[in-house]
Formats: C-alpha cells, structure tokens, sequence
C-alpha cells in the first residue's frame, strides 16, 4: 500500500494520479483511515509530526521534492530509505530559471529599468557573457544542468561542491579550503546546495564580501533557488543597501510565504519569485515513482537514495 502524505497543497490530485498509475496496488491519503501497518511506501511533501506513525512495515519514503531538508529533519523520521525526486523536466526548470536571472544581471537588467524610470539614456555597456563568472554552489543533478546550459551562452564557470568534480567546462572547488577561493573569482554567485546543517546561512555578510567586484558595475549578484535557510536575509537586505551586492534573485525565503512586511519586497535590486523556480509536475514525479515502486516490488534496487550521514 502506497500512503499520500503532501501537505501546503491539495493531496487529492497526487492520490487520484497514484491510484491510476499503481492500479490495481492500493494507494491511500494520509487522514483517511486505513491500517498504517499495510503501508510499505509513503510519498511525502513537509509531514507534518505523526506522519509516521504506526508504519511499521515502511519499504521506503519517496520525496515529492528535489530537496530533502524537511524530511531530514523530522524528529520521528522512520529507518526506512528515502528516495530524492531527481527528473529531467525539474532540472531543466531551475537551469531555465537559472540562466534567466544571470543572463537579466549579466545584460545590466536593474541599471537600464532604473535608468528607464527616470527617462534617463544611460549608455551604459554591459561585460560579455564570457567576462562574466557564474559561481555555482552545489554541482549535484541541478548545478550541473545548469553549468551545462549556460556553458553554451559563454559564461565562464565554475563550481564548489562538497567534493572535488570534473566537469568539462567548469573550474572546481571544493569544500572547505576552496571556498574562499571560489568566490574571490565568482561575479553571480547561484546557490543549488542541499539545505544540511553545514550549508544552512552560507548566504551571509561575510560570503558576500569576498564574492568578485569590478565586472558587474553594480557590484557581483547572488542568486538563491534553493533554500531560504541558506540565506540571512537581515545580511541580504544591508548588503543590497550598501552595495555589497548589486542585486540579488531569491526564489525562497527563510519564512514562506514572505511576510508582507519583509523589506525585500521593496528593494529595487532585488527580484522576488514565491518558490516556482522548479515545482514537481504531477505527472513526472507520479510517474517517476510509480516506476521505482513498481521496480523495487520486482526485486530491484531503490535509485536516488538519500545518504543519511551527509543529509541528502
Ligand atoms: O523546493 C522544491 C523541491 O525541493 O523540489
């Protein structure tokens, strides 16, 4: 028995889509009264605290999401594996959203619309994309879709992950010595890190002063589509004042949804999305588990799963 647990949105439509694809395997919604010791798979978006109550007989935990920090720090988290939601259309979403915003910073985007505001015909040249260096942190399936996309457009590249990778095109970094490193070359600073305890508030004052300055004019761009508890935002709001920063893009934000009265909604070089740079499509993520369901009840092996000690 499959158990639909998604909370913050309808679970209906992922338990209807589930009970198609699994028919005839039983597929039950979290509340609806049936026997917890019968379910060998939940599928899971932010549990809320009894969860897991009662699944005694738990073959594996499948993540609705990319990131698996909700899951990982759930108290009464069962033993059984759990498997990260990894698909081409979620990787091809955030390295659209991705290449979109470096290539707004790299064009001058806040330069020419402020320009535009006060009717102002400011030739201002904006660097070559390959004059420009995007620094990634985190080179798993979503960094390097998107070194891979925006290889192409000329952008230099480089990486900083928790091991050392060997990319074609991307000069790589690794944790810890590397880092000061990484950023001391990096123009656009893009975060796709896995939110652990290591990782949580990288995007603070003192990473953003060492980031590169002198090729973005207003000053080098840090762009987060990953987790707002990667981010201080009290930082994030001085250093976009000051000009240690010359604009920021967050998608995600330390409380969801924003408050109204956060001061990053009216910072004009900061560019707010409420958390769509890459939502699971209901299709490609019921079909993505359903095969592994269907797999691993044939005997085969669980892909994707999540690596306990390292958090993702
Ligand atoms: O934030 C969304 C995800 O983790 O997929």
């Amino acid at each position: 028995m499959l158990l639909v647990h998604v909370t913050g949105q309808d679970q209906a439509p992922w338990a209807a889509a589930f009970a198609e694809t699994l028919a005839p395997y039983p597929v039950v919604q979290h509340g609806d009264g049936h026997d917890p010791a019968e379910v060998e798979y939940i599928f899971a978006w932010k549990p809320v605290p009894d969860a897991f109550e009662g699944l005694g007989n738990l073959k594996a935990v499948l993540s609705m999401g990319a990131g698996v920090d909700a899951l990982m720090q759930h108290p009464r988290l069962p033993a059984a594996p759990v498997v990260r939601f990894v698909a081409d259309d979620l990787s091809q979403r955030m390295s659209d959203y991705v290449v979109a915003h470096v290539t707004m910073h790299q064009r001058l985007f806040t330069s020419f619309r402020s320009a535009q505001r006060a009717h102002r015909w400011d030739q201002i040249k904006p660097p070559l994309a390959r004059d420009v260096t995007v620094g990634i942190m985190g080179m798993g399936e979503l960094g390097q879709r998107a070194a891979q996309s925006l290889g192409p457009l000329g952008f230099a590249l480089r990486g900083w992950s928790r091991s050392r990778k060997s990319i074609d095109g991307v000069t790589s970094f690794a944790e810890p010595d590397g880092f000061d490193a990484f950023l001391g070359g990096t123009d656009i600073l893009v975060n796709l890190l896995p939110l652990t305890p290591d990782t949580a508030g990288i995007l603070n004052r003192t990473t953003f002063g060492k980031l590169r300055r002198g090729v973005l004019p207003g000053g080098p761009v840090v762009i987060n589509a990953a987790r707002g508890k990667h981010q201080r935002e009290a930082d994030l709001v001085d250093a976009l004042r000051d000009g240690t920063l010359g604009a920021a893009s967050l998608d995600v934000f330390e409380t969801e949804p924003l408050p109204a009265d956060s001061p990053l909604w009216d910072i004009e070089n900061c560019y707010i999305t409420p958390h769509i740079s890459a939502v699971s499509d209901i299709k490609s993520c019921v079909d993505y588990f359903t095969r592994i369901i269907q797999a691993h009840e044939g005997g085969g092996a669980l892909p994707h799963v999540v690596d306990r000690a390292r958090g993702y």
